[in-house]
């Protein structure tokens, strides 16, 4: 008996975690994300989601905690090893636009599940290639709401994808949450749900 945990309260995760076929139930945790002083991109991405994870496990019963594997995730922007988060004003998001504006950036997408007092975690970085965009641009973009709340205030799914050229990797990472690696790492801690003897060696 097991049960799985999405530590999140992002929307596009839990949509994107439904994608496993694998029930799970959501638990919030709030944790601290400001960034340590010269902490590259990688490291803070998988800081962030493996305190996700174990902070959603420390909000379980003790009983709870027996059967629980909690998934946490984070996401963000880089741009030669500087950290974009969620913008938390107009200002912000346009300076964050216009700096990827025409340019090749990263974003780092780690995943962490923790369980039994074990802890497996991975970091997915996907590249993605913006078109020129105007600061008129930038700000009417803002003003859609959408920016709020996504990593380098743009969201590909909406109507940022008009922004994007190019993207080399996960697309599903730049969302939120990469469904290969998550189904990865759900089958190496044993409830991966579609688990057929005739794909034992993809991992
Ligand atoms: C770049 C990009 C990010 N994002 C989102 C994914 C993440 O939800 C968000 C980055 O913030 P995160 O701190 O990773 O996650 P969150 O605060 O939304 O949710 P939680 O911590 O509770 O799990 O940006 C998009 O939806 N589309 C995009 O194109």
């Amino acid at each position: 008996m097991h049960s799985l945990y999405l530590a999140s309260s992002s929307p596009r995760r839990q949509l994107l975690l439904k994608q496993l076929n694998t029930p799970f139930s959501i638990i919030e945790p709030n944790i601290d994300e400001t960034p340590i002083d010269n902490e590259l991109p990688e490291n803070y991405v998988s800081r962030l989601a493996i305190t996700k994870a174990k902070a959603g496990f420390n909000q379980l019963s003790i009983a709870q905690q027996k059967t629980a594997y909690v998934l946490g995730a984070d996401t963000i922007v880089s741009l030669e090893n500087n950290i974009m988060g969620k913008p938390t004003s107009q200002q912000q998001a346009v300076t964050m636009l216009q700096s990827l504006s025409g340019k090749t950036h990263k974003v780092f997408t780690a995943i962490a599940l923790y369980y039994l007092d074990k802890l497996i975690s991975n970091v997915v970085v996907t590249e993605v290639t913006m078109r020129p965009i105007s600061i008129e641009e930038a700000v009417t973009y803002w003003h859609t709401g959408e920016p709020k709340g996504k990593a380098g205030g743009y969201a590909i799914q909406g109507i940022a994808a008009t922004f994007i050229e190019q993207i080399n990797g996960d697309y599903y990472a730049i969302v939120g949450l990469p469904i290969f690696a998550t189904s990865k790492l759900l089958k190496q801690a044993g409830i991966y749900s579609l688990t057929s003897n005739r794909y034992q060696n993809w991992l």
